[in-house]
């Protein structure tokens, strides 16, 4: 039974009925609704709030504007049957609660609050759309004594009409929707109205065009409901107008004031909140749901690699080089940036502390930096959202900040132990505050200690990341111990933005001082440039240039490797930056066997994947000793493509740590990556040369994460397809 058969009733009684999912009963005070109703099909009988339906009903909606619930409520209780599912639709929760309360002495366990976070400005039964809910959210709001089977009935019920339900607190539901939804009402009324009584009235409508058109959309709305919500959900409204009114002062004073910077920040950063929140309603509202795991990639054989390439830029030098330029003095342009979501994420950060990010295009920004502790105190916890780069590279940042900040992220980043990382901020002097030891959400207060002297030995390459991050903030300088190896591309990236760092044997040391802002163009990402050398190198008749390579002491270590084994490589000289710089040139050449003592296992690890696909191609039997002691995921992926190699009739095999494999011609077939790039990537390289197609399963986060190289793979002439 539906009472209040009107815009959203009627959505709900025609969405149920469209699916035969319910027989509808529907009371309302204008008979004529229900007239309405029945004759377009969107109930089947009208009804009364009588004994003889009520005590009959499987579930009973209220959809009446808020202040009319508790009379309803009052018509309803003395034939309530206790198996009977109540809800409501309002869009507010605390009043319906409190009229519950009041008309039963308590929330009786069978009255579920809810709400359809969909609408229109439209009302009546007319106005019913039987798709109203599909694809958005509807919120359940249980309390203390709600019956959990009717719970789990009514989140049943708005799934079957496609609705993405959410359970939620009562109180924080009216807060969160005071400032999403009733907020936005009460200024588009407010601004119509005030527009319409001003002295140039006939003149201001009749100008007005697209942007009064979408900001005054709402206030066609029905003012009784919106009238009921602001009287049912005044404490809330209250504080966000109170927050609002004070941001629109800033803004006035910004205009009188000439202060275009502060304008320009707050539209900056507006737009990218907005686009960022657009993408989210997209994935939820429009896009249909991904089946991550359908994705798969078929690469055929006897391709030929050639030309000249710029790679995208690497993923993690693009977090760290936003954040620098941020922490900086001054303005920087930062090119062939990685801007995947997690990039994203870290601006989107950035941005909410008040530093200005401006996208020139897809892969360059400009960045306006506020000093190496200038960020300003977020209003909302720093969410990090899935990014886990972001995470290393903020955290030590927010540490260094003169304010209390917290921080927070989605699943599957929450309530994930992080001792590595959290131990790094307690050296820096930092004070955490956890609702669970060591995970995320966190409440760091600010870090105290003017030195910094931690170890990374046996560091991942993300916790390196961070404590580089957090030597920044070392005032009497901070000293890394590591093993001996050449300077790193997170080095000379940090020295681009005037960060003093001296290497000995064993350790790094950096010497803090303000940052400069810098001009930066990210080189290419490690993985995908060693990559495109082994397809050159594998393909006949390749030849190609990569032309944007900086190559740190590792990756310089697997491209001397590739031509020690035979590979035709020119390679790039070290520059002045330490780094090996500027052109490679890779042409097709037989490779030949190859061993790798544990330690060179160790330095390599990284790109073990690919050097794996190199020994499979290579004449002869290649060893790698020490697998059993990389960490974990780096041996995970050596043992999958252990097994994937077994699939394409190649022979390899581990014993006692060392891994042996034999040079043969793969044979195709049906590989699985589970979903790891660095995986399908070596995969695909396993299939260029094979005798038949090589079908790669899981490469959903292989296409998100690696879209540009898979469009410039194919356009050097690699034939593969993409296949749901
Ligand atoms: N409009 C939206 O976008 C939207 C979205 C989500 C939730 N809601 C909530 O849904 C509810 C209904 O909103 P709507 O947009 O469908 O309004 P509506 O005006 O289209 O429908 C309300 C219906 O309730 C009837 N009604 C009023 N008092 C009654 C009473 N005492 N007994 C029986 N019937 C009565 C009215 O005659 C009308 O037909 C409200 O609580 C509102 O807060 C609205
Ligand atoms: O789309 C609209 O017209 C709405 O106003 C829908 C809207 C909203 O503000 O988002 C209005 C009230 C609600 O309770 C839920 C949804």
């Amino acid at each position: 039974m539906i009472v209040g058969l009107g815009m959203i009733g009627g959505s709900f009684a025609k969405a149920l009925k469209e699916r035969g999912l319910a027989e509808l009963y529907a009371v309302d005070r204008r008979e004529g609704e229900l007239a309405l109703g029945v004759s377009t099909g969107v109930i089947d009988y009208p009804a009364e709030l009588s004994e003889q339906y009520i005590a009959q009903m499987d579930v009973i909606v209220l959809a009446t504007p808020v202040r009319a619930m508790a009379s309803v409520l009052a018509d309803i209780k003395p034939y309530l049957a206790e198996h009977t599912l109540l809800t409501d639709v309002g869009s507010t929760k605390g009043s319906v609660v409190e009229a519950a309360v009041s008309v039963f002495g308590h929330m009786p366990a069978n009255f579920i609050p809810g709400h359809p976070i969909a609408g229109a400005e439209k009302s009546g039964v007319l106005a019913a759309n039987s798709q109203l809910f599909e694809k958005h959210m509807a919120i359940v709001t249980p309390v203390a004594d709600s019956d959990p089977v009717l719970v789990d009935r009514l989140h049943r019920l708005w799934r079957a009409i496609g609705a993405d339900v959410v359970s939620m607190d009562v109180e924080h539901h009216d807060h969160v929707l005071a400032s999403s939804s009733h907020l936005p009402h009460l200024l588009a009324y407010t601004l119509v109205d005030a527009l319409a009584n001003s002295d140039r009235s006939q003149d201001v409508f009749k100008f007005a065009a697209g942007g009064f058109r979408d900001f005054t959309r709402i206030a066609s709305s029905d003012p009784v409901m919106w009238r009921d919500v602001f009287l049912a959900n005044k404490e809330a409204t209250l504080a966000t107008l109170d927050q609002f009114t004070a941001r629109l002062a800033d803004m006035r004073e910004a205009i009188e004031q000439g202060d275009g910077a502060s304008m320009f920040g707050v539209f900056t950063r507006a737009k990218s909140a907005r686009d960022h929140f657009l993408r989210l309603l997209e994935q939820r509202t429009i896009a249909p749901q991904k089946d991550t795991s359908s994705v798969s990639v078929s690469v055929l054989p006897a391709s030929v690699i050639k030309g000249e390439v710029s790679l995208p830029g690497d993923k993690s030098l693009s977090h760290i080089a936003i954040t620098m330029a941020a922490l900086s003095k001054g303005v920087s342009q930062l090119t062939n940036v990685c801007l995947d979501n997690g990039v994203r994420v870290t601006i989107q950060a950035l941005r909410d502390m008040g530093v200005v990010i401006e996208t020139l295009s897809d892969s360059s920004l400009r960045v306006h930096g506020v000093g190496l502790r200038g960020l300003r105190a977020p209003i909302a916890p720093i969410n990090l959202h899935q990014s886990e780069l972001s995470l290393h590279v903020l955290l030590p940042v927010l540490a260094g900040q003169p304010f209390q900040v917290s921080v927070t992220a989605d699943d599957p980043l929450l309530n994930r132990v992080r001792k590595d990382v959290f131990d790094l901020l307690r050296s820096m002097g930092a004070e955490l505050a956890f609702e669970r030891e060591d995970c995320l959400p966190v409440k760091i207060t600010p870090a105290v200690s003017k030195t910094l002297s931690f170890s990374l030995d046996g560091a991942s390459q993300k916790l390196i990341v961070s404590a580089f991050m957090a030597g920044l903030f070392a005032e009497q300088g901070a000293s890394l111990a590591c093993a001996p190896q050449g300077v790193t591309q997170i080095e000379v990236l940090l020295q681009r933005f005037g960060v003093h760092v001296t290497r000995s044997e064993t350790t790094v040391a950096l010497a803090s001082g303000e940052l400069i802002s810098a001009d930066v163009e990210i080189v290419a990402d490690m993985y995908s440039s060693a990559w495109m050398a082994l397809l050159a190198s594998l393909l006949p008749g390749s030849e190609l240039v990569m032309t944007n390579l900086g190559l740190d002491a590792r990756a310089f270590a697997f491209f001397a490797l590739l031509k020690q084994i035979g590979a035709d490589i020119e390679m790039p000289e070290k520059g002045v930056s330490g780094l090996y710089e500027g052109q490679v040139v890779v042409r097709f050449a037989e490779l030949s066997a190859f061993q790798l003592s544990i330690e060179q296992t160790d330095q390599l690890r990284t790109l073990l994947p690919l050097l794996c696909v190199a020994a499979a191609y290579a004449k002869g039997q290649s060893r790698m000793d020490g697998i059993g002691c990389l960490p974990y995921y780096h041996e995970d992926r050596v043992l999958a493509l252990v097994d994937a190699f077994g699939l394409v009739q190649v022979n390899a095999q581990i014993e006692a740590g060392c891994l042996r494999i034999d040079g043969s011609v793969p044979q195709g077939g049906e590989l699985d990556c589970a979903g790891d790039q660095y995986l399908a990537l070596a995969m695909l390289a396993l299939g260029v040369r094979s005798k038949t197609v090589t079908q790669i399963e899981d490469c959903q986060t292989l296409l998100e994460e690696f879209s540009e190289l898979d469009a410039q793979a194919k356009q050097l002439g690699l034939h593969c397809s993409v296949a749901q």
